[in-house]
């Protein structure tokens, strides 16, 4: 029977041209295009309880002559979806289907366009021939008032378009009786869909149990459908490369959640190389991204980074399923796949609240939630990446200099390193923290961030302390290098590691093992973590959806920044802190002037 309806329900349902005459050939079907948003398909229990989620939050597009994929492991709702676009969702107690789904952009229970549903089981009378099966469809199908020598025209046809030439007088058999081949019968129940002339046409992984030859010729075939005008839509678990080589689009499910929709070919394996590298466009300090390039190409080419020769669709279903050899592996392949379907999420709320045109109802508020904890996030970095810098440039550009005439003075042995050090310091305080409380009373209210006294003393806390620990940095870097120059191009080159490891570009969780070690001595990442706590704890965001994000706490978790307190995060500011004095300390002691010792005259040189 009709599956559930789609929610919310449709108004009314326009009167349709049932009789519309199909056309000769199955020529000129009228263009489709299916736009689907924010579709959920839940399980419940029998408590009424959501249990599981066979779809969640799916959104996507299907346009006519092109031929689109549903990717993913067994399990992740390829036919499920598949279903739902088709409106054939077997109507279930246990199941409630929510979302939006418009073909030409009205809404599908307006009806107005024909589909096909070639099932995965193919259920024919075995002992016609694939002519007569053609046929009885025909005269099923077609209006009676066609002529039968139109309808024998338009068989031989389809016969023609789906390659069944050869075999049409043959019997289409079955277990027991030898009939045509597998691809044979997918083919021919393509033929026997195509005879109403569908603008759509769904295919329920049309290539299972065909060999690979056979398999190739089913999805030329659908293919060619695709390139005639119809909107083609199949289902598929693991195709081979020639096979993936035919799709215009795909959409990649794992776990009922979309991990990548777009164009096939090059595009998704550009898409999932790219996760991660998007900082470039944000990032100021030019003048490292070579080192930073370097760290983050070897971070992405050894995960996402599909090998030269491997077959992509094999690389593709890789990457989006669950290992399940070990409790590590399953742990860590779940991670990543978390990982790729929130970058995949924030990727289409940011071109949804970009692109208004096409925005769903329903899409708006999960992409302003989105926004604003991104917008939040972005503060807490601008602010943490700003604080440092300004302090690092300003101690290295002065450091070095005074390091010379400090080393004169010691020299002479005005005074000792311990007391010049101690008294930099304490001379220091008013004036290294100056600046940023400065900086942090002009900034709080104008990025509108948490209005309350108690977070705004909390947030020139954290941006205090991280100033002193980056000019501590900066001391180091200025006892290190030999001249100014030397200092300015060392100083920011280490801090945008930090930067880059600092929790906003590379997810602490997702730090590969080797460099796991730099957000821990990052003092970007402690105070940028310090920032989003200040600003996401406590908070309640509306909710529209039981999935949706509803506390600051989740916010954090879900940006892996939780689990602490804002005073752990002072703490680790302040070893950092004692760490680089305490280098600033050893260098200018190992490094302390040496002059060359005037050594008594040997007997022999005397007496030359
Ligand atoms: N009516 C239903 N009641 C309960 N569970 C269901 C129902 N329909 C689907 N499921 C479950 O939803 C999940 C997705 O099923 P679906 O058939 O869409 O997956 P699939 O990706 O097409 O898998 P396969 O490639 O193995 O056919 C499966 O775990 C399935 O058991």
């Amino acid at each position: 029977g009709p599956g559930p309806a789609l929610l919310p329900p449709a108004e009314d349902t326009e009167d349709q041209d049932a009789d519309e005459e199909a056309g000769g050939g199955g020529g000129g079907v009228p263009p489709v295009t299916i736009r689907w948003a924010r579709i959920t398909c839940a399980l419940k229990n029998k408590r009424g309880e959501v249990a599981r989620f066979l779809l969640s939050n799916v959104s996507g597009e299907a346009k006519p002559g092109r031929l689109l994929a549903l990717m993913g492991p067994s399990g992740s709702g390829k036919t499920t979806l598949l279903n739902v676009l088709a409106g054939q969702l077997s109507a279930s107690p246990s199941l409630h289907l929510s979302g939006h789904l418009y073909v030409n952009g009205r809404p599908m229970s307006k009806g107005g366009y024909k589909i096909a549903y070639v099932r995965q089981e193919d259920l024919f009378f075995s002992q016609l021939t694939v002519r007569e099966t053609l046929s009885l469809a025909a005269e099923l199908q077609l209006p009676d008032t066609m002529a039968p020598e139109r309808k024998d025209s338009y068989i031989n046809d389809l016969l023609l378009r789906l390659g069944l030439v050869n075999c049409a007088d043959s019997i289409v058999g079955d277990a027991k009786v030898r009939g045509i081949s597998g691809g044979e019968k997918k083919r021919l129940a393509l033929a026997c869909e195509l005879i109403a002339s569908p603008s759509v046409i769904f295919a329920d992984e049309p290539t299972t149990g065909l060999d690979a030859f056979q398999a190739e010729k089913v999805m030329e075939t659908l293919r060619k459908l695709a390139e005639y005008g119809h909107t083609v839509i199949c289902s598929i678990h693991q195709p081979r490369g020639s096979v993936y080589s035919k799709f215009d689009d795909i959409v990649l499910l794992s776990e009922g959640e979309v991990v990548y929709m777009g164009p096939a070919k090059e595009e998704p394996l550009s898409y999932f190389a790219s996760l991660g590298l998007l900082f470039f466009t944000h990032l100021v300090p030019c003048i490292l991204l070579f080192f930073s390039f370097v760290v983050l190409v070897s971070v992405n080419i050894s995960r996402y980074q599909c090998p030269d020769h491997m077959n992509p669709a094999e690389f593709l279903a890789d990457l989006i399923s669950v290992d399940y050899s070990s409790a590590e592996t399953v742990q860590s392949s779940r991670k990543r796949i978390e990982n790729l379907i929130e970058a995949f999420a924030n990727k289409v709320a940011i071109s949804e609240v970009t692109n208004s045109t096409t925005k769903p109802e329903g899409s708006e508020f999960s992409a302003k939630l989105v926004q604003k904890s991104t917008k939040k996030q972005r503060r807490a970095k601008v602010a943490a990446i700003n604080t440092a810098m300004a302090a690092l440039t300003k101690t290295v550009g002065v450091f070095p200099k005074e390091r010379a005439i400090v080393d004169r003075e010691r020299a002479k042995g005005s005074y000792a390193l311990g007391p010049y050090l101690s008294s930099k310091l304490l001379a220091e305080i008013p004036i290294g923290a100056a600046f940023p409380l400065i900086f942090g009373s002009i900034l709080y209210p104008m990025a509108k961030l948490h209005p309350t006294f108690s977070r705004f003393v909390k947030f020139c806390s954290i941006v205090t302390v991280e100033s002193f620990a980056a000019s501590a940095m900066g001391l180091t870097v200025g006892a290190m290098a030999p001249t100014t120059e030397a200092a300015m191009a060392l100083g920011p080159s280490l801090m945008t590691v930090f930067i880059v490891f600092g929790g906003y570009y590379v997810n602490p969780d997702n730090t590969p093992v080797i460099f796991r070690w730099i957000p821990r001595i990052s003092l970007i990442r402690w105070a940028f973590q310090g920032l989003c706590i200040n600003e996401f704890k406590g908070l309640q965001f509306e909710q529209q959806h039981s999935y949706d994000i509803q506390t600051g706490e989740q916010a954090l978790e879900r940006f892996s920044l939780g689990g602490i307190k804002i005073a752990d995060t002072l703490v680790a500011q302040g070893r950092i802190l004692m760490f680089w004095y305490w280098s600033t300390y050893l260098l200018l002691k190992k490094n302390r002037p040496k002059y060359q010792p005037l050594l008594p005259p040997s007997e022999k040189g005397q007496n030359k």
